[in-house]
């Protein structure tokens, strides 16, 4: 029995700009994604002739993956069977390591890579460009989360431009128990505009001369405010990282992890055992350099 099975790698956003509102009522973004080491495991086998043609097994069984229907598995399935023409029966088994509604892009990596198991499962053939566009229809993150990397984003996301890898360095990743969800973050900014810090360019440009003190001291999230006033611990975790030795903290996506980058593996460990961060640490990760691959 053919079976595909991939990785899906989270992401960090070192800058997040928002730069506007289209009509559609999303916001348009200047952000630099950055996948990362941490990263969910899916596989996709084919189930001839059972049921409807979708069965998800998701370990730990308890993950919070929202309303089934929501799912973004389900959802790139969906989309794949509707430009394959015909239903395309498979079994996924899915294993999640990234916390649901962190702004890690957790679901947006599994949708990502169900568009590529799908693909390679029934030899579809679907070219990146056809796989981007199915990807822009799943959510706002999963383009880049199918390509990986280092990428500008812009639009809402979709308008990705390949930046050189980042110098090497170590991301301390830390999580409040509350979680937000993206759509509220952004109905709280449509009622209350943020200072706008302009990272981007700061950190592109540090990117590009190869420099981790200056990437260190360029990342940030302008949407880091609006989410630490219903989580306060974002900033809290985020002046925690900072005594611990971070070069540099931010918030990812809408939130609500935070992540410290360190020069030294060692200290970016210790920074997770803190008292400050206890119960908070999801984990110490490096750059990686695609979204989706082989396990
Ligand atoms: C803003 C980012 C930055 O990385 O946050 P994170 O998901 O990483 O936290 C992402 O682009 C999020 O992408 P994604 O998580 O796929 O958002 P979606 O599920 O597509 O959108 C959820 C809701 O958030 C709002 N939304 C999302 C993205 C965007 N650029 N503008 C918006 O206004 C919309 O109301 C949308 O219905
Ligand atoms: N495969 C999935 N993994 C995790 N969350 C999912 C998945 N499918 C749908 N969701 C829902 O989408 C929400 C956002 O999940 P996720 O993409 O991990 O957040 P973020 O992009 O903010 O890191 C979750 O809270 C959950 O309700």
């Amino acid at each position: 029995m053919k079976r595909i099975r991939l990785r899906a790698h989270a992401k960090v956003n070192y800058s997040l700009e928002v730069t506007g509102v289209r009509d559609d009522g999303y916001h348009t973004l200047r952000t630099v994604f950055q996948s990362i080491s941490l990263a969910d495991e899916l596989s996709f086998e084919r189930a001839e002739g059972r049921g409807e043609g979708f069965a998800l097994e998701v370990e730990p069984p308890k993950a919070p993956l929202g309303p089934p229907g929501e799912n973004t598995v389900r959802r790139a399935w969906e989309l794949v069977c509707e430009r394959a023409g015909r239903t395309l029966p498979v079994r996924v088994s899915l294993l999640k390591r990234v916390p649901a509604g962190a702004g890690l892009g957790g679901g947006s990596a599994d949708g990502a890579a169900t568009l590529v198991g799908l693909s390679e499962l029934y030899g579809l053939g679907l070219s990146e460009e056809e796989l981007l566009g199915i990807a822009a229809r799943v959510g706002a993150d999963v383009p880049f989360c199918l390509l990986g990397g280092t990428r500008l984003g812009e639009g809402v996301g979709e308008r990705l431009t390949p930046l050189p890898p980042p110098p090497e360095h170590y991301i301390a990743v830390a999580k409040p128990e509350a979680s937000a969800s993206t759509a509220e973050i952004f109905r709280i900014y449509d009622r209350r505009s943020v200072e706008r810090k302009g990272n981007s360019r700061p950190v592109m440009a540090a990117i590009r001369a190869g420099s981790l003190t200056r990437l260190a001291s360029s990342v940030g999230n302008d949407l880091a405010p609006l989410t630490a006033a219903l989580v306060p611990e974002v900033l809290d975790y985020e002046r925690a990282l900072l005594e611990a030795g971070a070069l540099g903290t931010a918030m990812t996506g809408s939130g609500t992890a935070v992540y410290g980058i360190f020069a030294d593996e060692r200290r970016a460990r210790a920074a997770l055992l803190g008292e400050k961060l206890a119960g908070a640490a999801v984990g110490v990760f490096r750059p990686a350099r695609s979204g989706v691959e082989p396990l």
